[in-house]
């Protein structure tokens, strides 16, 4: 028996870490998706062990059910809701990751391997299988990998054991109903929460349900955006990890309290101004035109702030400058430190200009990705 899953990543437009602390983003996903395929032996080829195949890093973790069953014994790990990761049981789940000696060059996927531990266990137990991911997103640079493995991961692990449900389709991939995408969701966000330490949730909720999303302390409205967003994403290739930058935008605040308040109020009104320019009137090219310079003055009045909360990094502010020599406005997107920048395409740009406004960036090291945004979240198909 197995089930397919794919998940997508996701762009931040407006609002990236000042959603942690209660101000409104604005998010949507992208067409790249990470897949899970999630497999139950057939007795004649149980292995007894619980098998994590991470394809793309040429990685195989595995653990006899037996010794899972003997390290979570005095836990009741399996949960038909989802729940925080109690600290004994993350210290359980730490030690048997450790024990795998990941390589130090890959170390980084530990806290993906943990979190992979504690979906694993708390919704489907012990039982033998094998989970195989692979990615079409960049992992750790700011393009939501972290939350599309915990929803593909999440949504796959349920599907097979207990019901869900999925809306009528007639394409092999499938929508899952409104109440199953929210179980997906909750239980994503615990995964998060063990990779990101404290996420604000838009990520796991804009990979789950997709589209373009309006997030403001846990809640979400689903936005109908009226124009086209077209937006270059180009990958910095500089490695960073969104739990750290999260964390020192905390202790900054923690230091500047009323100054970062402002800051976090701004990005706020920032956000909000942002959704009324996408939801606006649809209209002729002109008044597009209008709105995408609206846009672009937000994103650059949010990137500065950004940077005031300490998360630009040198080669974001390179991008910056190579895109404005070609009069375009980039930001970056999710936590920053390095990772990926967006930059709007406005509707009337040129083939020709945006050629070379790619070749210019890609001659600097980095790599462009041209994505479709605000379609679709996360699919399942039972094969
Ligand atoms: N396909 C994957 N396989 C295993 N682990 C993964 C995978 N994708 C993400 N992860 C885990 O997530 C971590 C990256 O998460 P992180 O939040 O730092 O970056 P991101 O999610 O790509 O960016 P952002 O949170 O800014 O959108 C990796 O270090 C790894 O632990
Ligand atoms: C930096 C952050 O705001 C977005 C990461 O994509 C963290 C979060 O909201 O969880
Ligand atoms: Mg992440």
């Amino acid at each position: 028996m197995e089930v397919r899953t794919r998940a997508p990543g996701k762009i931040i437009l407006a609002g990236e870490h000042s959603v942690v602390h209660g101000s409104a983003a604005i998010a949507a996903s992208i067409d790249l998706y990470t897949h899970v395929l999630f497999r139950l032996p057939p007795p004649s080829e149980n292995h007894g062990s619980v098998e994590l195949e991470l394809k793309d890093m040429g990685l195989v973790f595995s653990w006899p059910s037996k010794i899972l069953e003997e390290a979570f014994h005095s836990l009741d790990t399996l949960s038909s809701t989802p729940q925080s990761c109690s600290p004994t049981h993350l210290r359980l789940i730490t030690s048997l990751v450790e024990e795998k000696n990941i390589p130090e060059a890959k170390i980084w996927l530990s806290s993906g391997v943990c979190a992979f531990l504690y979906l694993y266990t708390s919704i489907h137990g012990y039982k033998p299988a094998t989970v195989a991911v692979t990615s079409e997103l960049p992992l750790g640079s700011g393009l939501g990998s972290s939350a599309s493995f915990c929803v593909s991961l999440a949504a796959a692990l349920l599907a097979l054991t207990s019901e869900v449900s999925v809306d009528d389709g007639n394409s092999q991939w499938l929508t899952l109903t409104e109440s199953n995408l929210e179980l997906v969701n909750k239980w994503a966000f615990e995964g998060e929460k063990i990779i990101h330490g404290k996420p604000s949730g838009i990520d796991n909720t804009v990979s789950t349900f997709g589209k373009v999303i309006m997030f403001k302390s846990g809640e979400l409205t689903q936005m109908k955006s009226t124009m086209p967003l077209r937006m270059l994403i180009t990958n910095t290739k500089v490695a960073r990890n969104t739990k750290a930058l999260v964390t020192g935008v905390s202790e900054r605040a923690v230091r500047h309290p009323s100054a970062m308040h402002a800051v976090f109020t701004a990005v706020d009104f920032i956000s909000k101004e942002l959704a009324k320019a996408i939801e606006g009137p649809a209209a002729d090219d002109i008044s597009f035109t209008r709105r995408e310079e609206i846009i672009e003055e937000l994103m650059e009045m949010n990137q500065g702030l950004l940077q005031c909360m300490g998360v630009s990094h040198a080669s974001i502010e390179n991008v910056l400058r190579v895109t404005a020599k070609y009069k375009l406005t980039s930001k970056l997107t999710g936590a920053g430190g390095g990772g990926c920048v967006l930059t709007l395409l406005p509707t009337l740009l040129s083939n020709n200009i945006m050629e070379k406004v790619v070749a210019d960036l890609e001659s600097c090291g980095f790599q462009c990705l041209k994505v479709e945004v605000g379609g679709k979240g996360l699919e399942i198909y039972f094969g």
